[in-house]
């Protein structure tokens, strides 16, 4: 069965990867350039300050109807009625995720081993991250990467929605669809770009031309 994730192009958003640009002007510029889904991911907040943040995109968000994922922390996800949650293997797994937020509405897990295709965790999940395509400073406690093979493999065994994450950008975007990715999630190619707009528009537009 084909499982609705309309999305293209994934923002992974953070303050630190803004780099000292206000996060809400970065999000804002990455919309205007193509990006359709974002998701705020801060390791290192208390849970207040995360929320805060989480309450003062979603303001931004909503003028653009673009949905709000939150990594990792579901009381942060809940409070600030985000549309979904992004958790991995260290994180609450999707079946806990699914009985204590019955409102979620976009649950996405990482995958980062072929057997977790066949589990109880991705049956329960809306879309799954496939982690990581490339190898990325961004994110270094990777297991291995997939590459363009691997991709292609796990297109071959499922039909969930794959989100491509590491190290994409407007140079591989064309040829990860191609493999068989749905949407690119980004954060170092828009959030740190001199203008993330522009970025934005680029990756937007060879994933455009691959579909
Ligand atoms: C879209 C997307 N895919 C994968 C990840 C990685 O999640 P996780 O493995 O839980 O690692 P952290 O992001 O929590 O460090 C993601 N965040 N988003
Ligand atoms: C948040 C995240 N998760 C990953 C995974 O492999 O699961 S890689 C990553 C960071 C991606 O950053 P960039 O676009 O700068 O390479
Ligand atoms: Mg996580």
């Amino acid at each position: 069965m084909k499982h609705v994730f309309p999305y293209r192009l994934y923002l992974v958003i953070s303050e630190e990867a803004c780099k000292g640009r206000p996060l809400n002007d970065v999000a804002e510029m990455a919309i205007r350039g193509g990006v359709d889904i974002i998701q705020l991911r801060e390791k290192f907040d208390d849970t207040e300050t995360f929320l805060q943040k989480a309450i003062s995109l979603q303001n931004v968000l909503r003028k653009y109807n673009v949905p709000l994922i939150i990594n990792d922390n579901l009381e942060v996800a809940k409070r600030s009625n985000a549309y979904g949650i992004h958790v991995g293997n260290s994180d609450s797994p999707p079946t806990a995720i699914r009985e204590s937020w019955a409102a979620c509405q976009c649950l996405g897990y990482s995958i980062e081993y072929l057997k977790q295709l066949v589990n109880k965790e991705t049956l329960t999940s809306d879309y799954l991250g496939i982690s990581p395509i490339f190898d990325t400073l961004t994110k270094q406690d990777t297991v291995t990467q997939w590459g363009l093979a691997g991709l292609r493999q796990i297109r071959s065994i499922t039909e969930k929605p794959l989100v491509a994450i590491g190290n994409m950008n407007a140079q591989n975007a064309y040829d990860v669809m191609k493999a068989g990715a749905d949407c690119l999630a980004v954060v170092s190619a828009i959030c740190g770009a001199a203008n993330p707009e522009k970025a934005a528009r680029e990756i937007r537009s060879n994933i455009e031309r691959a579909i």
